[in-house]
């Protein structure tokens, strides 16, 4: 079987997948913490690899960028392969100054300007929110790791480049980070009656303009990449 985006067969993705938006960062999270990593998907080079951590099957996965492309990738894992959870391994802008580089927040909630929800005809603003087991299951996995990881609203946004100045009103309302695919992700999840959780590292704060290199943001994102791999073991028997 495969799909237009996909040409794993079924049964080559685990229950859970780890979905960065960098195929490099699918590749090296691969390489890096899974034992015998096999390459089940790579069309448009949209690296999908499936090993084992700990003794439980992962698999790792990239969305590329934005919400038409993690409702893609994440709606045809959910509805095609058996997936039944999807962490989004992300970086982000931060919108507070407390926020250090490198650091790592949770989306519990992820605000947005897209109209991805549209699809769902609800007649009404639908709330993005995470899987609550999947989220405990993180802050669990944080607490054991000594991992500060502050719980709380995203804000997904179809611009990277925000040419009005308007994103940065959400810091205002107490968000605290800014990326481009947590309310697609979620709202995927919640369409398909599948689970789904963002966890993010810190590449830029915006509010005093500080970024990391485009490699370190490659690399130094490992924090992240080990509490969501210990969330999958948790969530292998429920
Ligand atoms: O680093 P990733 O996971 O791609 O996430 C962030 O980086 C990209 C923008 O540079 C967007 O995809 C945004 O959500
Ligand atoms: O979408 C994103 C991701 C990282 N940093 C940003 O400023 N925006």
């Amino acid at each position: 079987m495969s799909t237009p985006h996909n040409n794993a067969n079924k049964g080559d993705f685990a229950k859970t997948v780890l979905m960065p938006g960098d195929p490099l960062r699918a590749k090296f999270i691969a390489e890096t913490f899974l034992t015998e990593p096999k390459l089940v998907n790579n069309v448009r080079g949209v690296q999908g690899y499936t090993g084992t951590y700990k003794g439980v099957p992962v698999s790792v996965m990239a969305s590329g960028m934005g919400m038409p492309s993690i409702g893609i990738y994440a709606y045809e894992l959910y509805t095609q392969y058996d997936v039944e959870n999807i962490i989004r391994v992300g970086s982000a802008g931060a919108m507070r100054a407390d926020l250090e580089l490198g650091s790592v927040v949770a989306g519990q909630g992820a605000c947005t300007n897209s109209n991805f929800a549209d699809q769902y005809e609800l007649g009404g603003t639908y709330a993005p929110i995470c899987d609550f087991g999947l989220l405990t299951a993180a802050v669990e996995s944080a607490k054991e790791l000594g991992v500060k990881m502050p719980v709380g609203n995203l804000y997904s946004s179809d611009t990277f480049y925000d040419a009005a100045g308007r994103n940065m009103r959400f810091s205002k309302m107490g968000v605290m980070a800014v990326e481009m695919e947590a309310a697609a992700l979620y709202c995927t999840a919640a369409y398909t009656g599948k689970r789904a959780l963002a966890i993010c590292s810190i590449s830029d704060n915006l509010v005093n303009g500080t970024e990391l290199s485009a490699d370190e943001r490659q690399t130094n994102f490992t924090n992240m990449m080990k509490i969501a791999l210990e969330v999958a073991v948790k969530m292998e028997n429920k």
